[in-house]
């Protein structure tokens, strides 16, 4: 039977990877899917992962109708045998009900891929939707960490180099991005704390020096603890 499944998780946890290994293993058997994204870093119609693998995507923007796309390129003849979208939290709630539709009535299995919340720990509209309506929900095996070490679990955007937790929804944006606006995976307390890895003045996870002889582990690796 045909299923929506929503692959969730924060940023930079490995979703457009996935979404691309979904299409090779799929293709390579010979069948079809289409592929949707919105808003991707790499520009309008791509789907990109940051390990460097792009491919091709219809770009889906708030009046696009995934339903009607289907049911027109079936009709015309189009073989679909499963469909793919990144990106899913930016899609509005009508959109994801359209996702359900092609999974119920036309038996289309659709795997969504987006973060669950934004940099106020909100759920996004797509992604509440896909929550509410999934047959599966899966959170990605590679976990993102926090500077700290522990599961990163939310989304910081920072501007200027400072967490911030008012702005607009939406601003397209990379972690590690040396920009004005960018994003940092945090675990829930520092998050809370809004304690991003500058902010602690964070050193690697694993110090690349010895500790001195009789000084105490804890002294060596600070800032951990936060
Ligand atoms: N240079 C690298 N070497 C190995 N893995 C990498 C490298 N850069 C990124 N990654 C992996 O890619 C993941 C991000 O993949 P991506 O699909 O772009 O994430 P998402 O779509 O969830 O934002 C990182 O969590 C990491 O596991
Ligand atoms: C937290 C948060 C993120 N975004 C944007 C930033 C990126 O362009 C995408 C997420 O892409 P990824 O492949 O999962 O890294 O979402 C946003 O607009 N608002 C936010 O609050």
């Amino acid at each position: 039977m045909a299923e929506l499944a929503f692959f969730s998780g924060t940023m930079d946890c490995g979703k457009s990877t996935l979404a691309l290994q979904i299409q090779h293993n799929r293709s390579a058997r010979g069948l079809t899917g289409l592929i949707f994204t919105r808003n991707d870093r790499a520009g309008a119609g791509r789907l990109s992962s940051r390990l460097g693998l792009v491919t091709d995507a219809v770009e889906a923007d708030e009046s696009f109708d995934f339903h009607a796309h289907l049911v027109t390129y079936l009709t015309a003849g189009g073989r679909v045998d499963y469909v793919i979208t990144d990106e899913s939290q930016f899609l509005s709630a009508g959109q994801v009900d359209q996702l359900a539709r092609i999974v119920d009535d036309l038996g289309i299995d659709v795997f969504a891929f987006g973060i669950t919340t934004d940099f106020r720990t909100r759920l996004f509209p797509g992604s509440q939707r896909l929550i509410e309506l999934a047959d599966r929900v899966e959170v990605l095996q590679v976990e993102a960490l926090c500077w700290c070490g522990a599961r990163a679990t939310h989304n910081a955007r920072t501007v200027d180099g400072r967490m911030v937790v008012e702005g607009a929804q939406v601003v397209v944006g990379d972690v590690g991005a040396g920009k004005e606006v960018g994003y940092e995976v945090l675990c829930r307390r520092h998050h809370r704390r809004r304690l991003t890895a500058a902010a602690a003045g964070a050193g690697p996870l694993s110090p690349d020096v010895l500790p001195a002889e009789g000084v105490p582990q804890s002294a060596a690796a600070p800032g951990r603890q936060g």
